[in-house]
């Protein structure tokens, strides 16, 4: 569904350049559910505008959907914002309407007219269970349900991509993970692709890829072990698994063998302020130890 390769993003200002993604390298398959973590200012915001056509890329291949996005006409980049996107932000009750109901807002960006309009609104307010609140003004609402109601506008036109920015940031943790069962729900029953951008890692646990963004460049992935699901099932089967065993972290090897260990790793083996690590194969295995460190068992000892 989406691929991004060597994708680069330079943001000019004054007389500065940004280099907010730096060949950034990453696919994500139609229909799945995964998230984007990194420290601020690691570039996530700058990816999910790419991906939801807000910004262009200054260089690399960015394809979403068959679609070059760095080719793409301002005609059919209005478009795809459209009709292929949906987007959820952190502060969404900003662009709701607090005298309208929650029909009414989810209402308004819908492109059918009359009946038909009012359906859409009243079986997206369903999806997002929100069916018995419809005819609450939107400030009737606590910070989890605008929330939900920012969900239905954002599927309102059908979109196959849903882009979420920090979508859990100013609701409680039981709220957070309302949300995060509904992103999953409607994961499963629609088939919609949702990539979430968050800082949270509990929210990140909940979903079956993560993926790290360091400077402007993908520096690990973790898989589930099992599926969310089939942890679920298994809780309630009383066979609790430790938290930390919930995911197998992987490091990212570019095409040029590139890989970036991460620095509690080299930290650990002694390596700090070197721009060096030896390197050797023993037993099937890469291994990386100080410049200092001895070599093999014979050198040792
Ligand atoms: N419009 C812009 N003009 C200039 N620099 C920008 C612009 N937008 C982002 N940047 C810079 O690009 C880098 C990546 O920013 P980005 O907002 O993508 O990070 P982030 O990981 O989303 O951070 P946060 O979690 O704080 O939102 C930062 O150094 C930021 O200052």
């Amino acid at each position: 569904m989406i691929t991004c390769e060597g994708l680069v993003k330079i943001y000019k200002a004054a007389d500065l350049e940004v280099f907010a993604l730096q060949g950034l390298d990453l696919q994500i398959d139609a229909g799945e559910l995964m998230a984007i973590i990194g420290n601020s200012g690691s570039g996530k915001s700058t990816l999910l505008n790419m991906l939801g056509g807000l910004d262009r890329p200054s260089a690399g291949r960015l394809e979403i959907d068959g679609k070059n996005m760095l080719k793409m006409s301002e005609r059919d980049l209005v478009r795809y914002k459209r009709e292929s996107v949906g987007f959820v932000w952190q502060n969404n009750a900003r662009n709701l309407i607090p005298y309208l109901s929650a029909l009414e807002n989810v209402e308004l960006p819908i492109l059918l007219k009359g009946k038909r309009k009012r359906l859409r609104a009243l079986e997206l307010l369903e999806a997002v269970g929100l069916t018995h609140r419809k005819n609450n003004k939107l400030h009737q609402l606590s910070g989890g349900e605008q929330q939900r109601v920012a969900i239905a506008i954002a599927l309102a036109n059908h979109p196959k991509l849903l882009l979420a920015d920090e979508p859990t940031g100013s609701v409680d943790s039981r709220m957070a993970d309302q949300i995060l069962d509904l992103f999953r729900e409607l994961n499963r029953t629609i088939g919609i692709t949702i990539v979430i951008v968050t800082h949270d890692p509990l929210l990140a646990k909940k979903v079956d890829r993560v993926v790290a963004i360091r400077d402007g460049k993908i520096s690990s992935e973790m898989l589930r072990r099992k599926s969310y699901a089939e942890e679920l099932a298994e809780l309630e089967l009383g066979i609790a698994q430790a938290e930390e065993d919930s995911h197998v972290e992987f490091a990212v090897l570019d095409k040029a063998g590139r890989l970036q260990v991460p620095a509690a790793y080299l930290e650990s083996i002694g390596v700090k302020d070197s721009n060096k690590v030896k390197l050797e194969l023993a037993d099937g295995k890469i291994v990386l130890t100080s410049p200092e460190a001895p070599s093999s068992p014979e050198e040792a000892s």
